[in-house]
């Protein structure tokens, strides 16, 4: 006999729109891990309302018993939250964004990864030679900046405070320089981006970057880039933010957006907010995460059947390698997926005509196949 598996909780937010379609298949993933015989882990799945659907049945995006369980549970995975049945409810905590960046500031989960490679499905609107071999990493602030600092927001004028503080700005700038040290970055290096020619916040974070960085990790380069211009050189030349890309709240947010038109499309892109550095290994105490794809609620295809479930499935990933330490499990998932888009099976948005339920399911044909080889070798 084994040993006992190791149970973890998961909060799953479905959310809105494609919400529910792309996390259902990505729960799947987490149930045949759960169902595997020799599998060193169970995943104990708590699906709660929030968002758009929460407001519907209990007036606020999300209540205090879920914020309880997102503090509480192992892990968050989410779909996408929000629509246009809600735009108009969008001050302080009462809209579907609102709720997200509370879940957010309450488990402190301030490191934002999210990884960009480019994919060969001839989506990209790019030259297939400018995007081959484009492998970065965006590590964006999560939990402070202009997303957090007090609103003012009265009929003729509104504002929103742009601040980060020195010790923000050092834990952000450890975990980049962690995950350029990591097989995840091709390059130990790190490219800051911040308007430091405009922004006060923006030369403190470029100072205090640079001096954590230096400091700490010397065997990592750091180079700055004003943000306006690195969209455009992202666009030209994409190879060269191989490896890790810094940025605060809001340029990192706008920053790995654009980061989506490099596979061509935002279904594929997977995120991971992390509380702290990720599990180096099997065993160790499990590192608080939320995970989502980096895409929104997709209201225009919502219901159709047709979002693509990859991003939300390489979340999955992402959640076991960076939370609980399970890299050959999450090599298998990612590997899952590679092979079922080699193989064609894509969505609508990657030129395929494949539903989100078949990419789904072929995802996990291929994980079963793979999982009992690892078996047989360990
Ligand atoms: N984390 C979250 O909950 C987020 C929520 N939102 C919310 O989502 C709503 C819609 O926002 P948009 O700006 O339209 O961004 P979006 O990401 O929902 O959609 C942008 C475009 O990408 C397509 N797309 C997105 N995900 C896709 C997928 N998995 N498969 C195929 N196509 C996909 C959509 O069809 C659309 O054409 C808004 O209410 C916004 O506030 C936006 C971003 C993040
Ligand atoms: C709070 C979110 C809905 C905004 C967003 O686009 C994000 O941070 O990913």
């Amino acid at each position: 006999m084994g040993l006992p598996k190791v149970e973890f909780t998961i909060l799953v937010i479905e959310g809105d729109g494609i919400g529910p379609e792309v996390t259902n298949e990505a729960c799947l993933v987490l149930d045949q891990l759960s169902a595997l015989p020799n599998g060193r882990a169970s995943f104990k799945q708590l699906k709660r309302l929030f968002g758009g659907c929460s407001i519907d049945k209990h007036g606020v995006p999300v209540t205090a018993e879920v914020l309880e369980e997102g503090r509480t549970s192992n892990a968050i995975l989410m779909g996408a939250t929000g629509g246009p049945k809600w735009d108009g409810i969008r001050r302080g905590v009462e809209g579907c964004e609102g709720g997200t960046t509370l879940l957010r500031e309450l488990t402190d989960v301030y490191a934002n990864i999210r990884p960009c490679e480019y994919i060969s499905s001839h989506v990209s609107p790019l030259k297939e030679e400018l995007v081959q071999g484009t492998k970065f990493i965006v590590v964006r602030e999560n939990v402070s900046g202009a997303f957090y600092g007090p609103k003012v927001e009265e009929p003729d004028y509104a504002s929103d405070l742009w601040a980060y503080k020195r010790s923000e700005v050092e834990r952000i700038a450890r975990m980049a320089a962690h995950i350029a040290l990591s097989s995840a970055s091709p390059v130990p290096r790190v490219i800051s981006c911040d308007k430091a020619n405009v922004l006060a916040s923006s030369r403190l974070w470029r100072r205090i970057a640079e001096e954590t960085i230096k400091r700490e990790f010397p065997q990592v380069e750091i180079v700055h880039q004003l943000a306006d211009s690195a969209t455009t050189l992202m666009m030209m030349h994409p190879t060269s933010f191989n490896g890790v890309i810094l940025a605060d709240n809001t340029f990192g947010d706008i920053l790995s957006d654009l980061a989506a038109v490099i596979p061509g499309t935002l279904g594929v892109m997977p995120s991971g907010c992390l509380a702290d550095i990720p599990v180096k290994k099997w065993g160790d105490e499990p590192v608080k995460g939320y995970y989502e794809p980096i895409h929104g609620s997709a209201p225009d295809i919502a219901g159709q059947g047709i979002a693509n479930p990859v991003g939300s499935i390489l979340s999955v990933a992402m959640m076991l390698r960076y939370s609980f330490g399970m890299e050959e499990e999450a090599q298998a998932v990612e590997l899952a997926v590679k092979t079922t888009l080699d193989a064609g099976i894509k969505t609508k948005d990657m030129r395929g005509s494949s539903s989100t339920r078949e990419v789904g399911d072929q995802v996990r044909a291929n994980l079963k196949m793979l999982l009992e080889k690892q078996s047989e070798y360990s």
